[in-house]
Order: structure tokens, then sequence, then C-alpha cells
């Protein structure tokens, strides 16, 4: 058995980032930048008035002072003429300032009456003027790698960037396995059980940014999974990713591997020194990913996590790194631990993290009901209350 760290960096070594594609700036939300972006202008392209008010020259202000309003900037329609000694232009947020002008004086510090205004209020030392380039100039860059977030997109939108490069999202295939998985809304069996963590790993992929397709469940025959395989690498977009869940133990049932192995899957490593999901398998099935997840759901969705999110975020240009972990205190005492690395359902209390009194890695709703996952390395002696530990944020 190998090591999670081992497990992962062979992940890394299997799989590889993906290739640019352009979108329109609508679509780039939520993908990853490929290229570095470069303003195409100037913002503001002008100084700027900030806000509603009137622009003067600052040499002729003080208590008291009067000016002529000589005319009025607006946003979208600038003030062409010369602000002289003692001339006021009428201005609004956005505005461009008129020449000679070197301030803006609020609305709320002047009276008005007809063509005049008289300083009344205390103007403050701000000019109320946002100097042209102040936000970014012609050339300034967006970095990438960077997943593009809603306030990125207002930044590229303002540069004058219609189109994003960004990195093409991973096709990831998810293929269910079992005689005893239905899909959600038909009626199982007697034997029977509804198939679950498909679901949720094809929840998980969607929001690391993969594109997923569920395929058929296969059953627990060679020939069964081979067809599904076969859809696998179907059609114009065959899957970067193929992603098992189940089969992959040691009863007579469990087929993934053999299935895999007998259309040409080379196999990278089998069993990884963690619990749960110990019988991790992974791959290369030609151009695709393989990573045959064990079928205990909650053991599927920690891979899910552990490897499969890593994984993705490899292909999609943010580098080979592990799921972040944070460190915290243990609410409780929890005990020594055994030889694999332990991934224990856990809660983030006022106290710390408390680890939940159940670790069966078939019982989704502890999992669901959990917020972190308490890593316990191996042989770690037991902890008392307070001692320091990792977690990884769910
Ligand atoms: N003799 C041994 N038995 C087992 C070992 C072992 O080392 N020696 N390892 C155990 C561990 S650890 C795990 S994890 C499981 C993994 O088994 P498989 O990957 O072969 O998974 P299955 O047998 O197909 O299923 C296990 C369990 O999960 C349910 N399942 C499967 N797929 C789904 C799905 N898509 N949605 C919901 N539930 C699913 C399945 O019905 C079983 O109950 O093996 C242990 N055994
Ligand atoms: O590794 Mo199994 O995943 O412990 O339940």
């Amino acid at each position: 058995m190998i090591s999670v760290t081992e497990a992962l960096d062979r992940l890394f070594a299997l799989s590889s980032p993906l290739p640019a594609e352009d979108v329109p700036l609508i679509r780039a939300s939520g993908r990853v930048l490929a290229q570095a972006i470069t303003a195409r202008r100037d913002q503001p392209p002008f100084a700027a008035s900030a806000m509603d008010g009137y622009a003067v020259r600052g040499a002729d202000l003080s208590p008291g002072a009067v000016f002529d309003v000589i005319g009025e900037a607006a946003a979208g329609s600038g003030f062409t003429g010369q602000v002289g000694p003692s001339q006021a232009v009428r201005i609004f947020t956005g505005a461009p300032v008129p020449q000679g002008a070197d301030r803006v004086v609020i609305q709320e510090d002047v009276t008005r009456e007809a063509t005049r205004i008289t300083v009344t209020g205390d103007y403050g030392e701000g000019t109320n003027i946002r100097p042209a380039g102040g936000d970014f100039r012609i050339g300034d860059r967006i970095e990438a790698p960077r997943l593009i977030s809603p306030s990125d997109v207002a930044l590229m939108a303002a540069m004058n960037i219609p189109q994003v490069p960004v990195t093409r999202r991973p096709r990831v295939a998810v293929i269910a396995t079992g005689d005893e998985l239905v899909q959600p809304g038909e009626t199982p069996g007697p034997d029977q059980i509804v198939a679950s963590n498909s679901y949720g790993l094809q929840a998980l992929f969607i929001a690391a940014g993969a594109e997923v397709r569920l395929l058929p469940i296969a059953r627990d025959r060679i020939d069964s999974l081979e067809t599904i395989f076969a859809l696998t690498q179907d059609g114009p977009a065959p899957a970067d990713l193929i992603v098992t869940i189940g089969g992959a133990s040691v009863g007579d049932h469990d087929l993934v591997a053999r299935a895999a192995q007998g259309i040409g899957m080379e196999q990278s490593f089998y069993k990884v020194a963690m619990r749960p999901g110990k019988p991790l398998m992974a791959g290369r099935l030609g151009d695709a990913v393989m990573i045959g997840l064990p079928g205990n759901p909650v053991s599927a969705m920690v891979c899910g996590h552990l490897f499969v999110v890593p994984v993705l975020r490899h292909m999609l240009g943010l580098g080979a790194a592990p799921a972040p972990r944070l460190r915290g205190v243990l609410a409780a005492d929890v005990a020594a631990n055994g030889p694999r690395e332990h991934y224990m359902r856990a809660h983030i209390t006022p106290e710390g993290i408390l680890a939940d009194a159940r670790q069966d890695s078939a019982l989704l709703s502890v999992l669901s009901g959990s917020g972190a996952l308490l890593v316990r390395p191996p042989h770690a002696p037991a902890a008392k209350a307070g001692d320091a530990v990792d977690y990884l944020p769910l």
C-alpha cells in the first residue's frame, strides 16, 4: 500500500493541464484564466468627478467664495471649454473634469442662485476627482492561472475584453457499478439500493469546474463494464477522466480493475494506506486518466475530495497541490490511530474539531452532517482535547 501523498503524486504524473479555449466574457465566471489578460484602455480614461457638484480651480476656493457657473459636464458628455478664475462648471459623478479645474466642491457645500454659487459648507481637503488611469492603465495585466470571480468579470469588462482564454473544462465520465443499484426515482427490488455517491460525486466535480457525464450503471459482469467503458471514448468529446465507483475490493464480484485491464488500462497503483478509501485504484486508459473509487458511499466521496478534485484542478491548470488543510484544535480526546491515515468525519464546533462517534464508511447521513474531515496521520498516538490537528473543511 502506498501513502496518500504518493498516490496523489502518481495521479499528478498521470494527468496534465488541458488546452485553452476562448469563451465570451459572459461565460467566463468560474472558469480558469489560461493566459494573462492585458487592459486595452485606461480606467478612468480621463480625470473624472467622484461626486455631484461644481468643478472649480482649487486656488480660488475659500469659505464664502463666489463662482459663476459657465456650463455643465455630465457622464457621457463633458464640458468643452476652459474653467477660468472664479468660474465653475456644474458637474455630475463620472463626468470628465473640464480643462482648468482641479477640484470638485460637492453641491451640499454651496448655495446656488441662478448662475452663481457661494461656498457655504466645509468643503474639506479632498479634490473629489479620480485621476485618469487611477484604476488601471493600458497594458496592466490579470495574471494566469486564476479562477475567474464575478469581480474579475467586471474588471475584464472594464478593460474591454470581450473574449477570455480559459482552460477547457475536464470531461469526466462517472460510472457507478453494481447489480444492486438503481437510479434515484426508480423502484428498487428487494435486494437493491439507490445509487447515491455517483450523484454526490457528479455535484462535487461540477463544483470543481468539470463537465460531467453520468453513464448508465454497469452491472457486475465483464461485458457490461466493457460496454460502459466504451461509452467514455464515444463521439467527438471523449472523457479526460474516467471515474468508476465500486467493484474495487477483493470480492468475487469486484471486477472493475479486471475489466479495465482487459481493454488496455495501465494500472499505476492499487490500494492506499488510508481510511476510508483503501481500495483506490488509478491508471491510464487510452488518453484518459482512470480513477477507480471504492463503492462505500463515504469512501467514494472522501476520495473524490482528496484525489479527484486535486486532479481536476491540475487539469484546469491550477497546479498540482493536495486539498488544502487547515489547523485547528480537538474539541474532545481521540484514540490512537492504526497504520492507515484516517479521515474522520467531524464537526467544527466553538470548542474545536469534534470527531463524530460513528465512522462507518457507509453512513452518508454522518458525512452530510459533517463540516470537516479530521486528519489522523498513520500511527498517531492518542490525542487530547485542545491538541492541534489538521482538518479538511468540506
Ligand atoms: N475482505 C475484504 N472486504 C472488503 C475490504 C477488504 O479489504 N477485504 N475492503 C472494504 C473496504 S475498505 C471498502 S471501501 C469496500 C470497497 O468495496 P468495493 O469498491 O468493491 O465496492 P462494492 O463492493 O461495489 O460496494 C461497497 C458498498 O457500497 C455500495 N455502493 C457501491 N456503489 C454505490 C453507489 N454508486 N451508490 C451507493 N452505494 C454504492 C454497495 O452497495 C456496497 O454496500 O470493500 C470492503 N470489503
Ligand atoms: O476504505 Mo473502506 O473505504 O474503509 O470503507
